[in-house]
């Protein structure tokens, strides 16, 4: 896959964990994944995103492989592969080689993702495993609280982008420290930028704080967006389900089915 054929502004990488989530609670493959991503792209999503984890709660090691198949009958859209390159995370990018890899500094097990990078402690540790990133032709984007001091650090180790980790924006979204947490964000995205670094955000962004965001934050690549949107895409859903298994029960009721 190269990166370089991906080139929409703000992009919206749809996060398929969750499907992965609830499918993991039966034998029956469904809701599936791969469906689940196709849909995403049919309905104009620029890429999808996965987060491996090590315990394997949602995506597992072959909806990693089936989405890579997918997405190469997709060209124009990136394939976004997150977690810790301590961990899981380069084994997946050496197999799969995704546009992407956004490192995170997720300890195993973790309940979500709460944190980016300490590059203070971890640059000389991530240094070689970006480059084997690089070697591969896969773009490397560290997961990174917004903190503006720290967007140098993030360029000198080799990142090509930051994501700036959105979950205290989002926190922060309708009370008093709204417009404060969104300079935050500004500010870090104009560091970003200033030391030549692309600009992802993610974690927590939803219908409501969505827009603001994009409006804010300068120079802002790509959002990467998953349990907001699939809660959404459940709402948005039930009127019609419901009215699909009606028919069912309708068709039940006045005639024998075809078997
Ligand atoms: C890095 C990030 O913010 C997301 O990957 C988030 O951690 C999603 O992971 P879960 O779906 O396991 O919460
Ligand atoms: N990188 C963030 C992501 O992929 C999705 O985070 P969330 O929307 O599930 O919080």
């Amino acid at each position: 896959m190269t990166a370089s054929a991906f080139t929409h502004r703000t992009a919206l990488s749809v996060n398929v964990n969750k499907v992965a989530l609830v499918r993991n609670t039966r034998h029956l493959g469904i809701p599936s994944v791969t469906r689940a991503a196709l849909l995403c792209l049919q309905a104009g999503a620029q890429g999808i995103t996965v987060h491996p984890r090590p315990d394997e709660r949602h995506i597992r090691a072959h909806d990693v492989t089936e989405l890579a198949a997918l997405l190469q009958d997709w060209p124009e859209r990136e394939y976004n592969i997150e977690g810790n390159p301590f961990h899981n995370l380069m084994d997946f990018v050496r197999t799969v080689r995704p546009h992407q890899a956004t490192f995170v500094p997720d300890s195993e097990g973790q309940f979500t993702s709460d944190h980016g990078w300490n590059l203070a402690q971890d640059a000389e540790r991530l240094r070689p495993l970006i480059a084997e990133c690089h070697a591969l032709g896969v773009r490397v984007s560290l997961f990174m609280d917004a903190v503006p001091a720290q967007m140098a650090a993030a360029k000198a180790v080799g990142a090509d982008r930051v994501e700036l980790y959105t979950e205290p924006y989002a926190a922060a979204w309708g009370t008093a420290q709204q417009a404060q947490q969104l300079e935050c964000y500004r500010a870090a995205a104009q560091a970003a930028l200033d030391v030549g670094l692309g600009i992802n955000a993610g974690h927590d962004l939803n219908r409501d704080n969505l827009a603001a965001f994009v409006h804010t934050v300068p120079g802002l690549l790509e959002v990467s967006i998953g349990h907001a949107l699939i809660a959404d895409a459940l709402e948005l859903g039930y009127a019609t389900t419901v009215q699909a298994y009606l028919d069912c029960i309708q068709a039940g009721a006045t005639a024998t089915p075809t078997t």
